[in-house]
């Protein structure tokens, strides 16, 4: 596949995984604003994270700040991008064309975090034999069919009661990783990675927070 060159991290705690790509796009705007070279106390500082934290964060990739001077932007851009899995594109299936599997065919930025959808899946007949954003949609039932072997992710955004069936099904059909939006939690054999994404776990988390603010 194309992105075969990408490392498995799977000792890289979660929580700074998912404080790089904040790190990535901190890194683009002071590139932007003509920064050479951040140190991580001016990283810590801007985003509100310890510096320490930081430090160790980046540790896990190959790059190593210089004394007094901190990283160099263009180079700690290039290895965050590397370690992230974001300079190789990994092609994907997507599963449900509908409201959000629409809007994700029309994120032109996905491809800069490594991600291009090739073929979309659906049941709708107004939806099959069209193309979305130059992706052709096929009925759900040509999986098997179109699946390939440089294809290992995919997509789920179906209805909640379909997506269990649909995910056995992508799995079946050799896809490794899911990027599953539907609030189902996916039950599947060990050898499938499967990443549950909620924007409305966050609002709600929101919500709660603002709660707390109206009562003080
Ligand atoms: N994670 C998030 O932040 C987030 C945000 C919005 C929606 N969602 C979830 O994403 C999913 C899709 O939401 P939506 O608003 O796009 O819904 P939608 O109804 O607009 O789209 C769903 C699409 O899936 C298709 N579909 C139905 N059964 C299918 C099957 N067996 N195989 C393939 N395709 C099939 C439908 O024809 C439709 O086109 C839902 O589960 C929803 O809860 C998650």
């Amino acid at each position: 596949m194309t992105s075969g060159n990408k490392k498995k991290e799977s000792l890289v705690p979660e929580p700074s995984l998912r404080r790089m790509p904040c790190y990535l796009a901190y890194l683009k705007l002071a590139k932007k604003n003509g920064k050479n070279y951040v140190s991580s106390t001016h990283i810590a500082r801007d985003m509100g994270v310890d510096s320490t934290q930081v430090t160790k964060d980046l540790s896990y990739t190959s790059i190593v700040g210089k004394t007094r001077v901190g990283y160099e932007v263009n180079a700690l851009i290039e290895v965050l991008q590397d370690f992230l899995g974001f300079r190789t594109l990994d092609k994907a299936f997507l599963f449900g064309a509908g409201g959000l599997g629409n809007a994700l065919l029309h994120d032109h930025k996905l491809d800069q975090y490594g991600l291009s959808i090739v073929a979309g899946f659906d049941v709708d007949p107004k939806l099959i034999g069209t193309e979305i954003q130059g992706v052709p949609i096929y009925h759900v039932s040509e999986f098997n069919k179109i699946k390939s072997d440089d294809v290992s992710v995919g997509i789920l955004t179906v209805p909640a009661e379909f997506a269990q069936e649909v995910a056995q099904t992508m799995a079946d059909g050799g896809i490794k990783g899911i990027w599953n939006f539907t609030p189902i939690r996916i039950s599947l054999s060990d050898d499938v990675v499967i990443q549950d994404t909620s924007m409305y776990a966050h609002l709600a988390v929101m919500f709660n927070r603002m709660k707390h603010l109206d009562g003080k």
